[in-house]
């Protein structure tokens, strides 16, 4: 019988092997698997019945053809995705992404943390990922309408409530949710409110649902800090990116005191020394969709850098929440040589191996975005289950079940972490909570 570490670089070479030139998915499984040993050394069984070898192939990938026409009748083709990774805890659930980068390598990064993180909400849903190379930047409503018609008159016959229920991730806000449930309603003639989360308020989206990823985030944070006997008060942040993420992680940070001083967009940085104001970058990013080097126009004080790296920028607390693999090895260097005490992911996967590993030798908080970010989705089961009540809750009620949502999240990795010998080591504590959920359930169903 192979050792344990053996074992684990045998699997991770298969997958490999069986998914080639798909780093960021290879990147994801490997972060996973090699937290795992210690697991494997307590119950055998999984092993045994090889769990990570099926947790690793996806249960089912869909991926379709997506033609539609511009506003000059010019015909366009784009690729759909959709990998319904796991159902074991519940119905496929994980976000659809619009993005000219998307292909099928980044589709199964994201489904595969999608498993762990649904996992870790407690919440009853499995895991999955979908999207399109689809560009909506300089879209009208009317081409994003009809790409999202075609998209959903193929995919369509994969939803349901009990089946797959895709939500918004880059890309994709409730404009296009909107566009997708119409489609679906149209197609097959059923109002059925749980197909898709995200959805506008005004016809079953829940309140927060928006808020959620930023919120959730920095209430992670903060439960990070008060183990280190700190808090958000007074502390200089920086956040990267400036989409829902972005905005609401802003927005919470504000609320509890902190200083925002910078955020960006896939062109540039903004830095503006007082305080990043939030009415005109909501007002700039989230109704004009205009690019982020206009908020200098609008403030003199305010300092844009074009093609600029925002981890250059001094703070104690950084929350990556922009895109994959954002923070490199020497930008991770440079944050804890400002004296950054602590990172909270709002993106999925934002800092590189080598980035974590910096991160990690210096002592510093870091909560990986499989935990850090749950609440989007853990809010996204919030509205599956007022939909499937037909029922809708307050703003402060939602808020208070997502809050404690993300202190039991935090709860559940920091007290697992230091059962497994690695206290502190939040990604340690968030594989295998997620990992064991999953697990269980699927020894319970027998070999599927
Ligand atoms: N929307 C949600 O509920 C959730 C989103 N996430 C993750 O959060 C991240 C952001 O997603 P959203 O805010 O929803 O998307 P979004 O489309 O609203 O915003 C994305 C933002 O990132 C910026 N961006 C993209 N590439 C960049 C780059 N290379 N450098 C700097 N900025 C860049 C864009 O300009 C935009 O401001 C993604 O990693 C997503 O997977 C994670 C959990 C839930
Ligand atoms: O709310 C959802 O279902 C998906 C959220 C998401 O895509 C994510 O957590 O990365």
């Amino acid at each position: 019988m192979p050792q344990t570490s053996e074992k684990i670089d045998q699997i991770y070479d298969q997958v490999v092997q069986r998914n080639p030139g798909e780093s960021e998915f290879h990147q994801a499984v490997r972060e996973v698997i090699d937290t795992l040993g210690p697991v494997l050394r307590k119950y055998p069984q999984y092993a045994e019945s090889k769990i990570i070898e099926r947790i690793c192939e996806p249960e089912r990938q869909i991926i379709f053809r997506v033609p539609w026409q511009d506003d000059r009748g010019e015909v366009h083709i784009n690729r759909g995705f959709r990998v319904e990774f796991n159902s074991a805890l519940g119905p496929y659930k994980g976000g659809l992404r619009f993005h000219p980068s998307v292909y099928l390598g980044i589709v199964k990064f994201l489904g595969f943390e999608q498993i762990f993180k649904n996992a870790l909400t407690g919440m009853p849903i499995g895991g999955a990922k979908g999207g399109s190379d689809f560009d909506p930047k300089g879209k009208s409503d009317g081409e994003v309408m009809r790409f999202c018609q075609s998209f959903m008159t193929e995919l369509f016959r994969h939803l349901g409530e009990y089946t797959d229920v895709p939500a918004g991730d880059i890309g994709v806000g409730a404009r296009e949710i909107g566009f997708l449930f119409g489609q679906y309603k149209r197609i097959t003639n059923r109002y059925e409110s749980g197909v898709l989360t995200g959805k506008s308020p005004h016809w079953g989206g829940a309140l927060v649902r928006r808020e959620a990823t930023g919120y959730g985030s920095v209430y992670f944070m903060d439960e990070m800090l008060k183990v280190r006997g700190e808090s958000l008060e007074g502390k200089v942040c920086v956040v990267s990116g400036s989409g829902n993420v972005a905005i609401y992680t802003i927005e919470k940070i504000q609320t509890l005191g902190g200083k925002v001083v910078a955020c960006s967009d896939s062109d540039g940085v903004i830095f503006h020394k007082r305080g990043i104001d939030l009415n005109l970058l909501k007002q700039l990013k989230s109704v004009e969709r205009r690019r982020i080097a206009d908020y200098a126009n609008e403030h003199g004080d305010a300092e844009y850098i074009p093609g600029g790296n925002i981890w250059d920028i001094p703070c104690k607390v950084a929350m990556p929440s922009a895109t994959q693999n954002e923070i490199n090895e020497a930008s991770a260097r440079r944050l804890v040589a400002n004296g950054c005490i602590a990172v909270g992911e709002g993106a999925n996967m934002p800092t590189m191996p080598e980035g974590v590993k910096v991160f990690q030798e210096a002592g510093i908080a870091y909560g990986p975005g499989k935990a850090a970010n749950a609440g989007g989705v853990a809010t996204s089961a919030l509205e599956m289950q007022q939909n499937a009540s037909r029922d809708t809750w307050t703003f402060e009620h939602t808020e208070q079940r997502l809050h404690e949502i993300m202190k039991e999240i935090h709860r559940s990795c920091y007290e697992t972490a230091a059962e497994f010998g690695s206290p502190g080591n939040y990604v340690i504590g968030a594989n295998i909570v997620g990992f064991l959920r999953v697990a269980e359930a699927m020894l319970a169903f027998g070999l599927i």
